[in-house]
């Protein structure tokens, strides 16, 4: 599972529960429904978790978490003892987690770029980062600070791949997601933006000389480090995007349709930690929404919850792979929005074997590549070349009540694939010239060039499948031998995203397979008119 307290003994893991709850519930303005519970999921592999203990109506409030009892920048302690870090203009960086399933760099957490070694880690503070300081501030201050009984309900430990070791990360075989993790660069963001801060600053971080020295004592550069970490998965798992509009009002908290989901959103400095808002697990098909109000937050039923449900929030449409990068777990209900990632290199690859195979008897040379890519070279340069696109189904956004309809279908690649694949085939165009006539005429012709879309597509996706080490089928078997049916070990759910991507790739093969036969069907068509025209000429 993805957190923490596995090995916490039922005993000790009750007991923080109960101090949890009591803490929250003596809150200036907390409420706590009382049929619901706070309880231990973990021979789920989910943590803790919130039941219904009775059957609660649509649109109840469930829990209420006052604005003040939020861990972040304008509540925090450290923000007195440091204004200085509070100051600086917040980058929108590290945070930027869209929800958009893309294969955009902007995707993943961009932490290099920020980094300078002359920069004051004082003034160059993200919402992220700043959270992380926060929380480190409040961790180091023990039971001296206000949020401890709600610390020690954070995990300690993570099964986000962040954390895995190479061999766990090999189980990933050619999924994107390894490319994603980005270890390294965050263990410099922490060095550089985190530790140096800690260490320049004990004075304000640990508590002040009139506690027992045990309780102020320093830890090491790599303590720090490794504290980071801890902080930084926790916020990426737990923390909330407090800058969203007020949306008391209901109609408020959705966009048209799109469910505004509860995580980490975008780019602000208003990022904190909600006690019991995030003691809620979530799904793809959930009953519970976070409303923002002006001065708390409030979880409500989205529609009617039996006894002995869990309440569930909902984290977006995010695939196998992005589920498991933020959060460390896998659910059935998120394969629909699985998605697989396709490098431009394929489709070129693909491309250019199409394009070599119009070469007719009459070929008359090879066609001259490099040309291709120098009159590309502006388009390159100005960063309207995409690297690679991202595969996804179609898929309904949940209704109102959280529920989903429908299947999720593979109904075409992206459109600026299409665009690409249509500048790159006038290029090749440009060079060939009329110098070989079969390639000449096929690129001037709206099917053939359809033809050829699909063929570098059919051949992109069977290699792009050969990528992985082993096939669908095999991580099927894995998959079916699973006890309690849900992947929760880290192996199982490398396996499980490895799989979904192959999923996905085969409904694209076959989706294009239907497509190359009523091509075939219209060109054979079009021959045939062309023929019967000829005949009527004579
Ligand atoms: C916001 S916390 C929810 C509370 C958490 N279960 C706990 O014990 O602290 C998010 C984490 O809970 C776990 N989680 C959330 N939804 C889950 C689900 N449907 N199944 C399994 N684990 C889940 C994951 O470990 C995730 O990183």
């Amino acid at each position: 599972m993805a957190t923490t307290t596995d090995t916490v003994p039922v005993g000790d893991f009750e007991q923080q529960t109960q101090k949890f709850l009591e803490w929250f519930t003596s809150q200036p303005g907390a409420t706590f429904h009382k049929d619901i519970k706070l309880v231990d999921l973990r021979d789920k592999s989910a943590g803790r978790g919130i039941i219904a203990t009775a059957p609660i109506p649509a649109d109840t409030p469930l829990f209420t978490i006052p604005r003040s009892s939020i861990l972040c920048a304008t509540t925090s302690p450290l923000a007195a003892k440091l204004p200085s870090l509070f100051k600086g203009p917040a980058e929108p960086t590290v945070a930027e987690e869209s929800h958009s399933h893309t294969a955009d760099d902007d995707d993943v957490p961009d932490l290099v770029e920020e980094l300078d070694e002359n920069d004051d880690p004082m003034n160059s503070q993200d919402s992220w980062t700043l959270l992380i300081l926060i929380l480190i501030h409040e961790y180091l201050h023990g039971p001296q600070s206000a949020w401890f009984p709600y610390l020690s309900v954070l995990p300690n430990k993570f099964d986000t791949p962040m954390f895995w070791t190479g061999q766990e990360l090999g189980e990933l075989q050619a999924s994107a997601l390894v490319a994603k993790v980005g270890k390294e660069e965050a263990d410099e963001m922490i060095r550089s933006k985190i530790v140096r801060v800690v260490k320049d600053h004990e004075e304000a971080f640990y508590p002040s000389s009139a506690y027992p020295a045990e309780k102020r004592k320093k830890l090491s550069e790599e303590e720090l480090l490794a504290l980071g970490h801890r902080m930084g998965s926790a916020i990426m798992a737990y923390a909330f995007d407090l800058a969203k509009e007020d949306d008391d009002d209901e109609d408020e908290d959705q966009e048209g349709d799109g469910w505004v989901e509860d995580q980490l959103a975008g780019q602000n400095d208003t990022m904190g930690m909600v006690p019991m808002a995030d003691m809620l697990n979530a799904d793809a098909i959930f009953n519970a929404h976070i409303n923002h109000g002006e001065g708390s937050l409030t979880a409500t039923s989205l529609r009617e919850i039996k006894a002995g449900e869990e309440i569930l929030n909902y984290y977006g449409p995010l695939s196998s792979a992005e589920l498991l990068r933020r959060y460390g777990y896998v659910t059935a209900n998120h394969a629909r929005y699985d998605v697989v990632e396709l490098g431009w290199e394929l489709i070129e690859k693909g491309l250019k074997k199409m394009v070599d195979g119009l070469q007719g008897k009459k070929k008359k040379k090879e066609v001259q590549w490099e040309k291709v890519d120098d009159l590309l070279e502006d388009e390159k340069e100005e960063g309207e070349w995409e690297d690679s696109f991202v595969l996804e189904r179609q898929s309904e956004d949940p209704d109102s009540e959280g529920q989903v309809h429908g299947e999720a279908e593979f109904v075409g690649w992206p459109e600026e694939l299409e665009e690409q694949v249509k500048t790159y085939l006038k290029a090749v165009k440009k060079v060939v010239g009329s110098g070989d006539r079969a390639v000449a005429e096929a690129l001037g012709d709206k099917t053939k060039k359809k033809e050829i879309l699909l063929g570098a597509m059919r051949s992109a996706l069977e290699e792009r499948e050969g990528q992985y080490a082993t096939s669908l089928e095999e991580d099927e078997k894995v998959l079916v031998g699973i006890e309690g049916g849900r992947p929760t070990t880290r192996r199982e759910m490398a396996v499980w995203v490895r799989a979904g991507e192959k999923r996905i790739i085969r409904e694209a093969r076959e989706w294009v397979k239907k497509q190359e036969e009523e091509v075939s069907k219209e060109s054979k068509g079009q021959e045939k008119e062309g023929r019967e025209a000829k005949r009527r000429k004579a």
